[in-house]
């Protein structure tokens, strides 16, 4: 567990939230995440997963409470901190509908990982180095998306496209994985593809990782600590060995089905070990 501010990746100090009239999304959440630490997040639908993501990194501002990320202030009282843009540069993010620009090229659409680096009229203008193109096709070799590099992101399939996103973040250079839902929409294979190649970011190249799923199983195999929500209020903070079936129904009554339904039939052992991942930010 975390001993000091300087290791943690992640602070949530008494968030809370609420859109327009109806009830909290998220109501006094307060959580550690130390840097290297691999976390899902879970909780059925509408407990406030995507919220408190949005707010880790900074796409939602939450009325009361604060998060800092790396020891500094990403948003306090409904605040964005001064340093977001240096901070967001640290942050990658992946959604379950993949964020990729269809029309574009994959090679472009993981270039744009830098884009936040760099002025934007040069990232607009598709200026992007050498260098800079071959560590983008290195994040795709190393995804084993080598092949695809030149054709257009829609022509890709979904487990695809979300390892296109992964290769962008790579790219980036993030320190702190935010994944929400990355393979709600995904095939058993592609699944555990992409499950894996998340594993590999945490593990290889030391990205903190937090994943929101639907599945408990899926927590369970790929992250070793767990964070679940229930209607906005965090109702688990603990290792992911400890949810049972009979304490997730404790947790969550009749919604635990939703939570325990393992139709993934996922055997890590006839899965290849993912190839080697490595985030060196490049100089712009
Ligand atoms: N932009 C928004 N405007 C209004 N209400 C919202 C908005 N975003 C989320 N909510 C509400 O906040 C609550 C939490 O939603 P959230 O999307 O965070 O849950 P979730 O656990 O990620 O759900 P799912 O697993 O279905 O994605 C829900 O009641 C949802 O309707």
């Amino acid at each position: 567990m975390l001993q000091n501010t300087e290791s943690a990746a992640v602070e949530v100090e008494a968030l809370s939230k609420t859109f327009g009239a109806g009830e909290p999304a998220l109501k006094g959440i307060t959580l550690k995440i130390a840097a290297g630490e691999r976390v899902a997040l879970l909780g059925a639908s509408g407990s406030g997963k995507s919220t408190l993501i949005r707010c880790i990194c900074g796409l939602e501002t939450a009325e009361a409470g604060s998060v800092r990320v790396f020891g500094q202030t990403l948003q306090a009282q409904g605040r964005i901190g001064r340093n977001i843009r240096r901070l967001r540069r640290s942050i990658g993010v992946i959604f379950q509908q993949f964020n990729l620009v269809g029309r574009l090229p994959v090679m472009t659409n993981v270039l744009t990982g830098l884009a936040i680096e760099m002025p934007l009229w040069r990232s607009m203008s598709g200026r992007f180095t050498l260098a800079q193109r071959a560590r983008a096709l290195d994040a795709l070799d190393a995804i084993g998306l080598a092949p695809q590099a030149f054709q257009r992101a829609s022509t890709l399939s979904g487990g695809q496209q979300q390892r296109a996103a992964i290769a962008r973040v790579l790219v980036q250079g993030a320190r702190l994985l935010l994944a929400d839902e990355p393979v709600a929409s995904l095939d058993p294979e592609s699944t555990r593809r992409v499950m894996d190649q998340l594993a590999a970011l945490n593990r290889d190249a030391g990205m903190t990782l937090i994943v929101s799923l639907h599945h408990v199983a899926l927590a369970r195999r790929y992250c070793p600590r767990v964070i679940a929500l229930r209607r906005g209020e965090l109702v688990y903070d603990g290792p992911s060995s400890a949810l049972t079936p009979e304490f997730l129904r404790e947790l969550y009554g009749s919604a635990a089905d939703e939570l325990e339904s393992d139709e993934l039939p996922i055997s890590i052992s006839q899965i290849p070990q993912p190839a080697r991942l490595e985030t060196t930010p490049l100089a712009a």
